[in-house]
């Protein structure tokens, strides 16, 4: 199975890096558009794989698409990242014109791809992708919702000083500051409810510290974070080359599902060899679906940004 990753910086190689290391497909492939950069990147993991035992190949290319022809999934990482006191939104554009042209180049090559969309603002470029390249919904997946329930069970397993595998919960909506939704009401500890065991007041502040994940660890590092983005890109590629159909919170194409049209938001997602193969309705209450609802409305609102670039 090949997998193609566009822009070899931080979360681009780290993904890389987390599939080869973990044997997720047979080939990887990282282009950037600097020169010498993503072959830099591909020699330096090849040379962990006697260290720390893998066989994927992973080589570097710049900018020839040529190379990454016939790729089983493409990963568009390439733009730029958020600086300290800036939003995501404020990417679109300069990455609205790069997730374009970059989506339009690997089709080129690979007609069959599934694309999964990370630059940012995520849902936005993953509705970008979609209008721009006319695929079918089930082939365009925006990664956030993986990231964001990550940092979600994290948070929580802090409060409850367990261990995050102990811990499951899932974040919808958004992935933006203020338009994420992470389902407390939901979240359990091994099965049992975390509100067992957390006061409200302690839930919404791991809400409330979860919706700012991205932007915590963007004012701790300079720039924004690539660990945890690019392992849970790669726990997304995972699910979809070896048809896991794991159930992820992902930005799809809804059509009408949580009562929402014509949007890519974050929404429990069954994603399998198709890529996305089922949007899951997992009855949201009322508070929770007037929060998807406003939260839809930012989304649409960033969207309505994209008519120069669809034009
Ligand atoms: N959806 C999510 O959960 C997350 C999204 N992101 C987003 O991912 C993007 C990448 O972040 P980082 O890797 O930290 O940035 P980075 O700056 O380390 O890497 C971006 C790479 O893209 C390359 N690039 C730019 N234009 C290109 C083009 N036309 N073709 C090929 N390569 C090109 C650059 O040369 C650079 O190497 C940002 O937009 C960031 O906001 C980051 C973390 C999580
Ligand atoms: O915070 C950012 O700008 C990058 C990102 O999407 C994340 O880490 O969640």
């Amino acid at each position: 199975m090949k997998v193609t990753i566009v822009g070899a910086g931080n979360v681009g190689a780290t993904c890389a890096d987390v599939i080869s290391y973990r044997g997720i497909a047979s080939e990887v492939v990282l282009l950037d558009i600097k020169e010498g950069f993503a072959e830099g990147k591909a020699m330096d993991i090849m040379q962990c794989a006697t260290t720390t035992g893998f066989n994927t190949r992973v080589s570097g290319v710049t900018n020839d698409y040529a190379k990454t022809a016939d790729s089983d999934v493409v990963v568009i990482t390439s733009g730029i990242p958020r600086k300290p006191g800036m939003t995501r939104e404020e990417l679109i554009g300069i990455n609205a014109g790069i997730v374009k042209s970059v989506a339009e180049n690997v089709l080129k090559h690979s007609p069959n791809t599934i694309i999964v969309v990370v630059s940012n603002p995520m849902d936005t470029m993953t509705y970008l992708t979609l209008k721009a390249t006319g695929l079918p919904k089930n082939r365009i997946i925006g990664m956030g919702g993986a990231l964001d329930s990550s940092r979600f069970k994290y948070y929580l397993s802090k409060v409850l000083d367990k261990p995050s595998n102990d811990v499951q919960g899932m974040v919808i909506g958004g992935h933006g500051d203020t338009t994420m939704i992470p389902l407390t009401r939901l979240a359990s500890y091994n099965g049992s409810p975390v509100s067992n065991f957390l006061s409200q007041e302690v839930l919404d502040k791991v809400a409330a510290d979860t919706m700012v994940g991205g932007a915590t660890l963007t004012g701790l590092l300079g720039t924004s974070a690539w660990y945890a983005p690019g392992a849970s890109v790669a726990y997304l590629v995972d699910s979809i080359l070896n048809d896991q159909k794991k159930m992820i919170a992902c930005s799809v194409l809804l059509e009408g599902e949580y009562g929402q049209e014509d949007i890519c938001m974050g929404v429990p997602c069954i994603i399998g060899k198709n890529g996305l193969e089922e949007i899951v309705d997992i009855k949201l209450d009322e508070k929770e679906k007037a929060l998807f609802a406003k939260s839809a409305d930012a989304v649409r609102a960033m969207n309505g940004d994209l008519k120069s670039v669809l034009a």
